[in-house]
């Protein structure tokens, strides 16, 4: 059984290793000749705990290999995965050319029955559409297969998935691609292929409403002295709420939930639907983004030779994904005042100097980037963070004051600690700062 993966991004790296890990011969093809290249020589292009040892294992029991040669990828292929990106658009919407151009070369190299299972997240109708790139007599027939890992635990979700989705109009297609998810054991649902489709955007608009409606609930407590902590504790305890992703904080971020959101508005105009939910979801995330800065700026009045520093830098921890990362939206925000900026995190750093070269200072360790600094953002929830001491801010800051954009310390013991300490949905201060800095 061979299987074949296009594109070594996030997603298709972990579904070649994991369907090698799980005792197929897998090819993964990449347009990308340097990626290909720090792959096949046994290195991980994503940082993603536990991915490289297992890279390595089935490329020594030689089930795993990289190629950047579509005929040597497709042509002997009985399944081929499509896992290249569907970015967003200027206008919002999915762009479809990486995944239109896999098509073609599928029709162009793959000989024989091959079930081509998309996995990349595309608009409703797509699939449809990219069958009409193969011959109907060629005998590739197309399944609509949604990835829902998440990343930085994308193994785990991989092997213990909750469910496979498995949505096609052709059901011996679908019956040969449940067969080999059957090594992983795990619940699949089989359904048509504009169904399949619909379940991702759905899920992951579904997931960020969520958050956006819980951080308005939070900007609310704040408001009147109730404590979102315990108000999503008590919420979370009703089963049919559930008590996952009740964690307010500083906004959504990562390369899914802020695109997919914008792709399903857009999807939605263009059938005539108009998704007003999802406006406003998107609307609070964008607020929520800029919440921590105006509330320094209610603080301090301005942020002119103050020194800032930026704990956490990517959209999530255990990741070096900042794409979309609310520390984007935060350093803008800061430059744009002013503030000298000093960053720490333990996996992202090198993105995010792409990004900003030497336009910001970055630091070895939560401590050096504290060092002298008059704010202190915490901003993803690394456990090096976390577990960076309330008191070495005081000691190591020139005003201690913390912005803490994932409620990481508990605000008794931060004040305790001599701070003046800002959290999401949990004490009146931020308020009045917000107020102070938008009158
Ligand atoms: N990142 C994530 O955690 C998740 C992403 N998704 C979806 O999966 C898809 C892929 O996402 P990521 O892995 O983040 O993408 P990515 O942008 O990290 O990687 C895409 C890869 O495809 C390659 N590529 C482009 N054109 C190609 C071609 N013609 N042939 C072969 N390779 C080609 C690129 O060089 C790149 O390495 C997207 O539709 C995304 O929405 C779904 C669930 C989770
Ligand atoms: O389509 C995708 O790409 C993926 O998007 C998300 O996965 P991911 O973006 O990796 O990470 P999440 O854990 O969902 O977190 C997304 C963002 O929401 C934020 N978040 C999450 C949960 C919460 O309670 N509060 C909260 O602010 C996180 O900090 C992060 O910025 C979904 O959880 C996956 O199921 C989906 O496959």
């Amino acid at each position: 059984m061979n299987i074949t993966v296009a594109g070594t991004g996030y997603v298709g790296l972990v579904t070649g290793v994991c369907f090698a890990e799980a005792g197929y011969t897998v090819t993964c093809f990449d347009t990308d000749t340097e990626k290909i290249n720090t792959l096949s020589a046994g290195i991980s292009t994503i940082y993603e705990p536990g991915l490289e040892e297992m890279l390595v294992q089935n490329m020594d029991a030689k089930r795993l290999r990289f190629t950047v040669s579509p005929a040597e990828a497709y042509s002997g292929a009985d399944f081929i995965f499509i896992a290249v990106g569907t970015p967003e658009r200027e206008d919002g919407s999915a762009n479809l050319d990486f995944v239109e151009s896999v098509a073609r070369e599928i029709a162009e190299h793959a000989r024989g029955k091959t079930v081509v299972a998309v996995k990349s997240t595309v608009p409703v109708g797509t699939n449809r559409k990219l069958a009409g790139f193969f011959n109907p007599r060629s005998g590739i027939s197309i399944v609509s297969n949604p990835e829902f890992l998440r990343e930085g635990s994308g193994i785990a979700d991989t092997f213990q998935a909750e469910r496979i989705v498995i949505g096609t109009d052709d059901k011996a297609a679908g019956d040969k691609l449940a067969g080999i998810y059957r090594r992983f054991g795990v619940p699949i649902l089989r359904t048509g292929l504009k169904s399949a489709e619909m379940i991702k955007y759905a899920s992951n608009a579904f997931l960020a409403a969520k958050i956006s409606l819980v951080n308005e609930i939070a900007n609310f407590c704040e408001v009147t002295g109730a404590d979102i902590e315990e108000v999503a504790l008590g919420m979370g305890m009703d089963s049919r709420i559930g008590s996952q992703f009740l964690r307010a904080g500083i906004g959504y971020g990562g390369s899914c939930f802020p695109k997919d959101t914008k792709a399903l508005v857009k999807l939605g105009e263009e059938w005539g639907c108009d998704f007003s939910i999802l406006k406003s979801v998107i609307e609070v995330n964008s607020r929520q983004k800029q919440k921590l800065v105006n509330a320094a700026i209610g603080i301090a009045g301005s942020f002119k030779g103050k020194r800032a520093a930026v704990l956490g830098l990517s959209f999530k921890p255990f990741t070096d994904d900042i794409r979309e990362a609310p520390a984007l939206e935060v350093i803008r925000q800061l430059l744009d005042e002013g503030a000298d900026i000093s960053v720490y995190d333990p996996a992202a750093m090198g993105k995010m100097r792409e990004i900003y070269g030497d336009q910001l200072y970055y630091a070895e360790t939560p401590e050096e980037a504290v060092k002298g600094a008059d704010f202190a953002f915490v901003l993803t929830e690394w456990p090096e963070i976390t577990a960076f001491p309330l008191e070495k801010y005081r000691l190591f800051m020139r005003q201690p004051v913390l912005l803490d954009g994932r409620n990481c310390y508990s605000a008794e013991a931060a004040e305790k600690a001599g701070l003046t300490y800002v959290s999401i949905g949990r004490k009146a201060v931020l308020a009045e700062a917000v107020a102070a800095a938008t009158k």
